[in-house]
This record gives C-alpha cells, structure tokens and sequence, in this order.
C-alpha cells in the first residue's frame, strides 16, 4: 500500500541519493570536504571511520535534516536545497538510539503513528502498521506496551516505523551499537533481509562485522573519503584502514582465508555466509 499522494511528488533523476562536492562546517569547523559520492536505490552502503570524521553528517544531509554549506544534495534528483521534505519522506532515519524514535505507549499505534500523519485512515494505518511488524518479525508483540520490548525489539520497532513510511532509502546510524549481542543479531538479520530489496541502505558502523553486509563500503576521514570500495576490497587493505582508527578484527585481516573460502563455495560473495558462520552470527 503506498501512502496517499506518494505519487505526487514529481522525480527529477534517476533513483539515487547524491553528494556533489559537498562541504559542511559547524561554526568555523569544517567537517565535510568536498565530499561526493552516490548511493543507488537496491544496494546496500556502509559509511565507517572513527569517531567525529563526519559520518553522521552525511546522512543528515541525505534526509534534509542538514543543508550543505557548499555542493549539493540531491535525492532522485531533487536538490535538498529546493525541497528538503522529499528528502524527508523519501530518506529514512533509523537512529543509534531506539528511544528516541518510540511516540506510543502500544507497539501497533507507534508504527501507525507514521502512516496516520501521511494521511492514511485509521483502518489503512493499522493495517500498514500490522504488514511492517511483520516485516521484522514483532506481529506477535502488536498489542504489547513498547516497554515490555528488549533494546533491539525496539530498535526493529523503530525500523517497522520508517517501513510503515514506504521510504525508497533508509538511513541507519549505527543501529546495533546500543545493543546487547542478542539486539544486534535480531537487528543485523532484519538489515541482511531489506538488503534483498528494492530500498537503498546507507549503514553508518564502526563495526567491520556489520559492514560486510553491503554491497560497498565508504571510509570517512577527518571529513573526507578516504576509501571506497567492495568490502573484500577494503579488508583486504586492512593496514591502511586500521591507519585510518579503523579496528578490523583478526578474523577479517585473513583476507586469503576469505578468498579460500570464497573459492570453495565458488562464489566469493558467500564468503559473505562463511565469515557469518566463524564471526557466529545466527
Ligand atoms: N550540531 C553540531 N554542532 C557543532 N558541531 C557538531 C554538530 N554535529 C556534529 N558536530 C561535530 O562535527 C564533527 C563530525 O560529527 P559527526 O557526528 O558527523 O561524526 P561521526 O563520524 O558520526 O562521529 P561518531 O562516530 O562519534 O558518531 C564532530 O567533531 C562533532 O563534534
């Protein structure tokens, strides 16, 4: 079901989220410089680099929620500038801190809450809001209070909220990192299921584990993109990331194991499924 009046706004470009030599300052701290980059509808993206290099910058200007000081932003060709609500309705943000995003006391009516401002009815809300529970596996908690849910229950609630939207993109700012290890295999396998859509996914982690889980992967440093590339391609260059402030943990830094691994399924991207099995991921 698609919200009412999705269909209005018009699309200027091809369906993508863009960064054109985009720079960002706070105050006379430039944060982002001259950053560009591209993240296509369908594919699944990952932003890591330490702390405060400007990763959660870029996603901020992805969804309008931050204007660039120079450059452009442009979502399916949109200039955020001009409309920063498509940007809005068309990007959405999943946060690191599930409460932040809880607006009901019911687990149904905080996804319903969503599609409800969006015009749906009552009814069509509901049943929206019933469809995206299910589409991270919490149906069975509809008729809960949000309290009774574990850390990442409530983070794949905050995940069905942005689902009930329709959103082309989702925008997640390291969505595990306040969860216990049980949170963030509820969460990892939710994200490796909408990977397997038609959305596009920017993923900001420090967490290399997590990071294998996109199709590409950007390094962020001090502002600017210091690596771009496929994740066997990154870890393979595992000293000048760990340079960078990038941990990658011993497991990833036998890139030739993975290439073992790879070569035996005869698929190199089930090494995807081989280092799931190692690093224990359910
Ligand atoms: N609203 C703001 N006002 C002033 N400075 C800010 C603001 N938001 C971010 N910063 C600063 O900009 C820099 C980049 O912040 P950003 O949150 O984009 O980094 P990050 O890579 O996501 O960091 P982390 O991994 O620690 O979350 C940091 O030095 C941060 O303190």
């Amino acid at each position: 079901m698609s919200p009412p009046g999705s269909d209005l706004a018009i699309k200027r470009g091809p369906d993508l989220i863009e960064l054109k030599n985009v720079s960002v300052s706070y105050g006379s701290k430039e944060v982002l410089k001259d950053v560009s980059l591209e993240i296509k509808k369908g594919k699944v993206i990952a932003i890591m680099g330490p702390n405060a290099s400007g990763k959660s910058t870029m996603i901020r200007l992805m969804n309008g929620l931050l204007l660039p000081g120079s450059g452009d932003c442009l979502v399916d060709g949109i200039n955020t500038r001009d409309d920063m609500y498509y940007a809005r309705r068309q990007v959405g943000m999943v946060f690191q801190d599930p409460e932040d995003q809880l607006v009901s006391r019911k687990v149904l009516d905080d996804v319903a809450f969503g599609p409800k401002n969006l015009g749906f009815s009552s009814f069509e809300s509901l049943a929206v809001a019933i469809e995206s529970l299910s589409l991270v596996g919490l149906e069975k908690m509809a008729d809960k209070s949000v309290h009774d849910l574990s850390g990442g229950q409530k983070q794949l609630l905050s995940i069905a909220g942005v689902l009930a939207m329709n959103p082309s993109y989702i925008a997640m700012d390291e969505p595990t990192s306040l969860l216990d290890g049980e949170g963030t295999g509820l969460v990892r396998e939710i994200i490796g299921k909408l990977k397997s859509g038609y959305r596009g996914i920017v993923l900001v982690t420090h967490d290399p584990a997590e990071a294998l889980l996109a199709d590409e992967i950007f390094v962020v440093d001090n502002g600017k993109i210091a690596m771009r590339g496929t994740p066997e391609e990154i870890f393979s260059r595992h000293e000048e990331l760990e340079s960078i402030g990038v941990d990658v943990p011993q497991m990833l830094r036998f890139s030739k194991r993975l290439k073992k691994l790879g070569a035996d399924t005869g698929d190199l991207w089930s090494v995807e499924g081989a280092v799931r099995e190692i690093c224990h991921w359910s």
